[in-house]
């Protein structure tokens, strides 16, 4: 992972990383009116890195660069690869989670089982010293993950609102954060 500019994943990185991982079983039961159901509302996940299994029905779509809503070509067998809010904070914004939503299908139904490879519930996540090195400030503080995974389920779906939870909001953070990551 080269934006993290560490030159070797040791124990601690690897459980923050990927310390514990989750899986959904989504089931899209076929829909005759699809454009007036919601499959799964936009969100971002909370994982370091979610990995799905594609099928050939289709469904989800990635939100593009000018606001609209791509929809990820349904290739059967090839694994799609979404960054979620935890590599995003950890990687002080140099890997960008994406928002996407999920619309049933008005010809099939659908199961999708992603796996989300995320941090350990008890570890306490920020940007990596090493990202900082060089970087006028760090944008988000430190946080529980639990609390982060907390916050995203009192919530519903809400778009890019999750990950404001992690956000310095004033500058004495910032130094409080850095200053936690140089000692
Ligand atoms: O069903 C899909 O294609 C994706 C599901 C999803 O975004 C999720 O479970 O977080
Ligand atoms: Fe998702």
């Amino acid at each position: 992972m080269k934006r993290l500019n560490v030159k070797e994943i040791d124990e601690t990185k690897e459980s923050l990383l990927m310390g514990s991982k989750r899986i959904n079983f989504n089931y899209y039961p076929i829909c005759s009116n699809p454009e007036l159901t919601v499959g799964v509302g936009r969100h971002l996940d909370v994982s370091t890195l979610t990995i799905l299994l594609q099928d050939d029905i289709g469904g989800l779509y990635v939100q593009g660069n000018d606001d609209s809503w791509v929809h990820v070509p349904p290739i059967s067998g090839s694994l799609m690869i979404n960054v979620g809010d935890a590599l995003q904070i950890m990687s002080n914004g140099q890997y960008k989670s994406i928002e996407h939503h999920v619309a049933a299908s008005g010809s099939k139904n659908r199961i999708s089982v992603p796996i989300f490879v995320n941090p350990k519930p008890y570890d306490m996540i920020c940007p990596f010293s090493e990202v900082l090195a060089g970087v006028e400030k760090a944008l988000y503080k430190q946080v529980l993950y639990l609390d982060y995974v907390k916050h995203f389920f009192r919530k519903a779906h809400d778009g890019k609102n999750t990950i404001e939870f992690a956000k310095v909001e004033c500058f004495s953070e910032v130094c409080e954060v850095v200053l936690l990551q140089w000692k």
